[in-house]
């Protein structure tokens, strides 16, 4: 790609790691034979999309984006780390993110021998044959202090939960988790935003869907209200103090609503939007799951797997620009090709969640919908076969998450936006490193 002279440095060299990144990938798909993953089936069609301006000019980006060919490990890698050499620094506002670890060769890393290349042995089991990334245990000075401060704000400020419930806040260890999805946060308080909402959201999910008191009877109502402490009711003089009592009225609502408040002192107007638009989503995926819950019904493998786009991890990695003290730029943010990086990025970190809470739902009262339920409920096969091919689906899931990013960085190289894909690919490894090992949340079926 020609720079401009006038181009700061950062975008000059960003320019340039890019342009050769799309060198490596059109060599690499044009001599590699296909293989078994969907997308990489499609024949490359790298196109540069220019970067819209901020100022909202238009973004010739076609409608529905095309699936691109999985560029080959090194290319990818170059890609997701971001531009470096000289005048890059200023992309990060911390020391860079901790590379991922190569995968010399290696089909499905993260077999338990695969673990041996990890800098320091961790706690628990990876799945077998699952694709993903294995990570650095996060910096524990960081963790005590998020932890310090999540519980300080839990039990003080939004009374979240009886002295009874105080074992499993502690075994979540939500400091831990986030502090390993965002490791480019400049401050504790930037992490602190996300922890926040990550016990909020949790404090829905468990108090009026799940085993603390949820039910799916009456679900729509409790989460359209409690949805109002995220997006404001605008009303009339007379009926104001009440809505603005009701966010007081109970502990998930309690926790959004402060959550929420700490989380617009930080984002753009902008990304407050995007946030409760994800919320959103995440309401109406809650929906459908209890309808099926209610009816006793199994969907099919790709209606459940549609639910569970909605009832889905995106609001965290969705925050990563907030968290790392940076904006994506709504523009950007708003291509159908960073959409579908989003979404895929959301539905692979999600059926992570399936995988690793498959027996913990087996042991909950009632059927509990996961991947591998549906998928041997529906399909006719055993509980160990329908796992394994929930795993497959996973990775395929990965694979295009990780091909689509990579495409994208190389046809749409504005700094922030590869600052952004980095952000979800380290929330993406960060939230299987804590699924692996929280070990007293999670164990592994006995399938293997
Ligand atoms: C943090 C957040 C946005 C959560 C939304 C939905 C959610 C709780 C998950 C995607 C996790 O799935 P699940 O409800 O199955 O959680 P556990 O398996 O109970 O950990
Ligand atoms: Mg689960």
């Amino acid at each position: 790609m020609p720079s401009d002279p006038s181009d700061p440095p950062f975008l000059v060299a960003a320019a340039a790691a890019v342009a050769e990144a799309v060198a490596a990938t059109a060599a690499a798909a044009a001599a590699a034979p296909a293989t078994a993953t969907a997308t990489a089936t499609t024949p490359a069609t790298v196109e540069t999309v220019p970067a819209p301006s901020v100022s909202g000019a238009s973004v010739p980006a076609p409608s529905v984006p095309e699936p691109v060919a999985v560029p080959e490990a090194d290319g990818l890698q170059r890609i997701l780390r971001g531009p470096s050499g000289l005048g890059t620094g200023g992309l990060f506002r911390v020391s860079p993110l901790p590379e991922r670890l190569p995968e010399p060769g290696a089909e499905v890393p993260g077999a338990p021998e695969a673990s041996a290349s990890l800098p320091e042995p961790v706690e628990g089991v990876p799945v077998p044959g699952l694709y993903f990334h294995p990570v650095a245990e996060p910096d524990p000075v960081r963790v005590a202090e998020v932890s310090r401060r999540i519980k300080d704000w839990a039990v003080d400020e939004v009374d979240l939960f009886p002295d009874e419930w105080e074992g499993q806040f502690d075994g979540f260890s939500v400091g831990r988790y986030m502090v390993v999805c965002h490791p480019d946060a400049p401050t504790v308080e930037h992490v602190m935003v996300a922890t926040r909402l990550m016990v909020a959201e949790n404090a829905v999910d468990d108090c009026y869907c799940e085993d603390h008191g949820g039910s799916p009877v009456g679900l729509g109502s409790r989460l359209l209200l409690a949805h109002t402490a995220l997006d404001p009711v605008h009303t009339t003089a007379e009926y104001a103090p009440d809505w603005a009592e009701s966010l007081g009225s109970d502990a998930p609502r309690r926790a959004y609503r402060s959550a929420m408040r700490y989380f617009t002192e930080l984002a753009s107007p902008s990304q407050a939007d995007r946030f409760r638009h994800d919320m959103a989503r995440l309401h109406l995926g809650y929906l459908a799951e209890a309808s099926w819950s209610q009816d006793d019904h199994v969907p099919e493998v790709w209606e459940y797997l549609a639910m569970r786009q909605f009832n889905n991890f995106r609001p965290c990695p969705t925050i990563t620009d907030t968290v790392g003290g940076y904006e994506l730029p709504a523009d950007l943010q708003a291509m159908p090709q960073t959409q579908r990086v989003i979404a895929l990025a959301g539905n692979a970190t999600t059926i992570v969640n399936d995988l690793y809470s498959y027996t913990k739902e087996l042991a909950a009262p009632g059927r509990h919908l996961n991947l591998p339920v549906v998928i041997s409920e529906r399909e006719g096969l055993s509980d160990k076969d329908g796992y394994l091919k929930a795993v497959e689906v996973h990775n395929e899931l990965m694979r295009a998450f990780e091909a689509e990013s990579a495409a994208l960085a190389a046809a749409c190289p504005a700094p922030q936006l590869l600052r952004f894909l980095r952000g979800v690919a380290a929330w993406v490894d960060g939230n299987h490193h804590w699924h692996q090992t929280n070990t007293y949340r999670y164990s592994l079926p006995d399938f293997w």
